[in-house]
């Protein structure tokens, strides 16, 4: 392809010499037409097998995007065999014969957990059992939140300590007086308002295990998986004791029962019913308490309210201006003040603020600063920091007017 007419000497001696080197660039031109010609063909080829590819990635994301959006099942594999691979799903308890690609079976083995779409159609191999727990649990040994870190709860804090720390530090004292503590909390109020730091602070004074896992976890995954992670939950912290366990969303399994029979709504009750014998069954439950959480009371199945089940409820509501000035307090511990700032005036000024919320003022505060070049917050930053939270907040609205 270097191939040039620079490299051709051109003749200007004789007719002859002349006439030989025209024919001899008329050859060269016919090779370098052919050689044109060829690579052109190699050219349409591979536009072709482009185009093919182009489509398959096409079809093949299409597909992806398809199973993705579809709920999915879980299901064991029980043999493989010519005709393709055998799945039994969880839940149902169904057998299936069901084909899958090359490459796919090769991955698998029998007693494999699997992710099947609605047709049965294998569409991933499920990690090992320890990673979904991983997954869906958080476990913190000792958790880094103290009493002196939630502000303006006073009495839900009391109310928890009665019925978690109590049972857990002095259970004698339930035994002499010849009664049973609560069984399970539940706090219920606006998100951001500190239900998950009262759970971890309990846990952290009694020096238990604070294990969390969210409902919504449990439910959105694997359809089939619910109940199981379940009982690993409960096994988890019978590992653990003492532990606090703490259910958050707690309405994502807990919601007030429908007349639909999707299978996603099966699996919300069988998750439930799991949920609920694994508390009844709870009988001596001295090293573990249960806290539960939910942003939407309304919404659950008051049979877990039952005694016996979740029988003490808590409401934490959003702060009052003296709660609102305590927080600023608190999440300002840590930074620089300037003498102009004004927390009971801030707290008069952010009403209808969560706790959430007033740490995220204290944070974008501390970033006005930052940007300003000066490591001290002053009035003025606090005041455009909640102007702004207050604008972000006022975009989710639609969310805490559920709760109103
Ligand atoms: N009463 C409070 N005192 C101090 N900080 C608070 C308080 N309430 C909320 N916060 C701050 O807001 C953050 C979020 O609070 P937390 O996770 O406890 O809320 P939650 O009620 O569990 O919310 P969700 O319902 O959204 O899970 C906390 O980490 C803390 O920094």
């Amino acid at each position: 392809m270097t191939d040039t007419v620079d490299d051709v000497d051109l003749p200007y001696e004789d007719e002859t010499s002349k006439q030989e080197k025209i024919q001899a660039l008329e050859e060269r031109l016919e090779i370098l037409e052919s050689q044109n010609e060829e690579m052109r063909d190699k050219l349409l080829d591979a536009n072709a097998e482009n185009n093919k590819y182009q489509q398959k990635l096409e079809r093949l994301s299409h597909e992806n995007k398809k199973l993705k959006q579809s709920p999915l099942f879980v299901a064991t594999v029980q043999e493989i065999t010519d005709d393709g691979v055998v799945i039994k799903q969880h839940g149902n308890n169904q057998e299936a014969l069901t084909e899958v690609t090359e490459e796919m079976r090769e991955d698998l083995t029998p007693d494999d957990r699997v992710a099947v779409n609605n047709s049965l159609s294998i569409v991933k191999s499920l990690s090992s059992e320890t990673d979904v727990r991983a997954r869906v649990m958080e476990v913190t040994e000792s958790p880094d939140v103290g009493y002196e870190d939630i502000g303006g709860l006073e009495d839900q804090l009391q109310e928890v300590r009665e019925t978690v720390e109590m049972p857990l530090d002095r259970p004698e004292m339930f035994d002499d007086v010849g009664i049973d503590p609560p069984s399970g909390v539940l706090l219920y109020g606006p998100p951001g308002t500190g239900k998950t730091m009262l759970a971890k602070a309990v846990a952290n004074k009694t020096d238990a295990t604070f294990i969390k896992m969210a409902g919504s976890e449990l439910v959105h995954k694997f359809i089939g998986e619910g109940a199981k992670l379940v009982r690993d939950l409960f096994d988890v912290a019978r590992e653990h004791e003492p532990a606090v366990l703490f259910i958050d969303e707690i309405d994502a399994i807990a919601a007030k029962r429908t007349e639909s029979k999707t299978s996603g709504d099966a699996e919300v009750q069988r998750t439930m019913m799991q949920l609920l014998s694994e508390m009844d069954g709870f009988e001596d439950r001295g090293d573990i308490r249960i806290i539960a959480a939910t942003n939407r009371f309304d919404m659950l199945d008051r049979a877990i309210l039952r005694p016996g089940r979740f029988d003490r409820l808590i409401e934490v509501p959003k702060p009052d201006a003296e709660g609102r000035e305590l927080i600023f307090e608190i999440h300002t511990r840590d930074m620089s003040v300037a003498d102009d700032v004004d927390f009971a005036e801030m707290a008069e000024r952010t009403e209808a603020a969560s706790g959430a919320d007033v740490r995220a003022v204290c944070t974008e505060a501390g970033m006005f600063a930052i940007r300003d070049d000066r490591t001290e917050i002053r009035m003025a930053d606090l005041r455009d920091a909640w102007e702004k939270v207050k604008a972000e907040s006022d975009e989710n609205a639609d969310v805490s007017k559920t709760f109103a």
